[in-house]
């Protein structure tokens, strides 16, 4: 724990009334100030972790604790946190600044000290003209910006949002996307984001938590996560990938496909069984004898930007393909790539031994 950090979670395990844990022995730390973004497939865990550091209910073992201090028993009111839901939980019946300014009005705070933070909270969201409108009245974005501003309004160290952009369309999902990651860094605190949708969850972080089935199964940057995969799982969730089963030959050595490659991976075991991810965008198109591997074209779509192939080797693996460059449907062709490309995954790898393995690969570079 370093002075840094706002929220640990320490072997924390949630089982809902004596069934199988639906987490299980999580443990993080959560900095102060960052944007921290629990991404995942549906019922892998991530609003039972919001709910467990918003104090809606206790881990049933495990620590939480929060600016150093365990919080288990603290009830809701008295954490420094808000939430920001998914359905934005707003009362109809009010208008916008009676729904931004009821928390404060239970507190019993002066009726000045509630104008003024109430319309500074608007103002923070670009409200500001809109406090006697009725909710009704108001778009999918402007909602939620209304439910933003009610979490603001109390100050809290910690802003919990779960899933809240799903309701709204593509576009102003878009927009939000911006606004939410502006809007965190013009307040400076910790958010903590709900999310299943990895471009989202790329596009927004500063940290990402992949999670599958009540375990996180890794944390890092977005280019980390997107560079390194630690599994096929993570590999596969987040942005396209290929991945097929391979075989280390040695130190630098990889063989998949029927073939061997050079890579940059050491310290596994020679024979060990591997998995292979290469990003499509890694996959050039050239003549097969320029090659490393020979594909046939199965399909061909225009993306704007680049062209998607899938292609198949002779073993029958899929390679998706990212070119400008184009090909012929039913063509054989082969498909260049750097060492650098090709990432080498163990086989149930835990994210400390991973860790540990891509340091000395650095390591390395620094004493050639
Ligand atoms: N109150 C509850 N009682 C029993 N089981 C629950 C309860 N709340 C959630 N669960 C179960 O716990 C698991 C995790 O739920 P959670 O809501 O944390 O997942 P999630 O990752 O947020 O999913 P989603 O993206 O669908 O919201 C699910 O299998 C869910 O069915």
């Amino acid at each position: 724990m370093t002075d840094k950090t706002i929220i640990r979670f320490d072997n924390v395990t949630k089982a809902y009334s004596g069934s199988t844990p639906v987490l299980n022995k999580v443990s993080f730390d959560i900095e102060r100030g960052k944007f921290y973004t629990l991404l995942g497939p549906s019922g892998c865990g991530k609003t039972t972790i919001l709910r467990l550091i918003a104090g809606f209910m206790e881990p049933t073992s495990g620590e939480i604790y929060f600016n150093g201090k365990k919080i288990n028993e603290v009830p809701a009111n008295e954490r420094q946190v808000n939430t920001v839901f998914q359905d934005y939980a707003l009362f109809p019946h009010l208008n916008v600044f009676e729904n931004v300014a009821f928390g404060l009005r239970i507190k019993k705070i002066k009726k000045e000290e509630i104008n003024r933070r109430v319309l500074e909270a608007l103002k923070f969201v670009n409200l500001i003209d809109f406090e006697n409108r009725e909710i009704v009245e108001l778009s999918g974005g402007q909602k939620q910006r209304v439910a933003i501003a009610r979490a603001i309004v109390n100050d809290p160290e910690v802003i919990l949002l779960d899933e809240p952009l799903s309701a709204l369309d593509l576009k102003l999902r878009t927009e939000m996307q911006y606004e939410l990651r502006e809007l965190q860094q013009r307040l400076g605190k910790t958010f903590i984001f709900v999310t299943h949708d990895q471009e989202e969850a790329l596009a927004m972080s500063d940290e990402i938590f992949v999670m599958n089935t009540g375990v996180i199964q890794q944390s890092g940057t977005p280019m980390d996560i997107y560079d390194e995969p630690i599994n096929r799982f993570v590999a596969d969730f987040i942005g396209e990938s290929n991945i097929v089963s391979g075989t280390m030959i040695s130190d630098y050595r990889v063989q998949f496909g029927g073939k061997e490659f050079a890579c940059t991976d050491k310290g596994l075991h020679a024979n060990e069984k591997v998995d292979i991810v290469i990003r499509p965008e890694d996959l050039e198109i050239t003549t097969i004898d320029r090659g490393k591997m020979t594909v046939k074209v199965d399909t061909q779509l225009f993306r704007g930007v680049h062209f998607e192939l899938s292609t198949f080797d002779a073993d029958g693996n899929e390679w998706l393909v990212h070119s400008t460059k184009k090909a012929a449907v039913g063509e054989e062709i082969g498909l260049d790539f750097d060492e650098e490309a090709i990432h080498v995954m163990r086989l149930n790898e835990t994210e400390e031994e991973f860790d540990k393995r891509l340091e000395s690969y650095g390591e390395q570079q620094n004493e050639n």
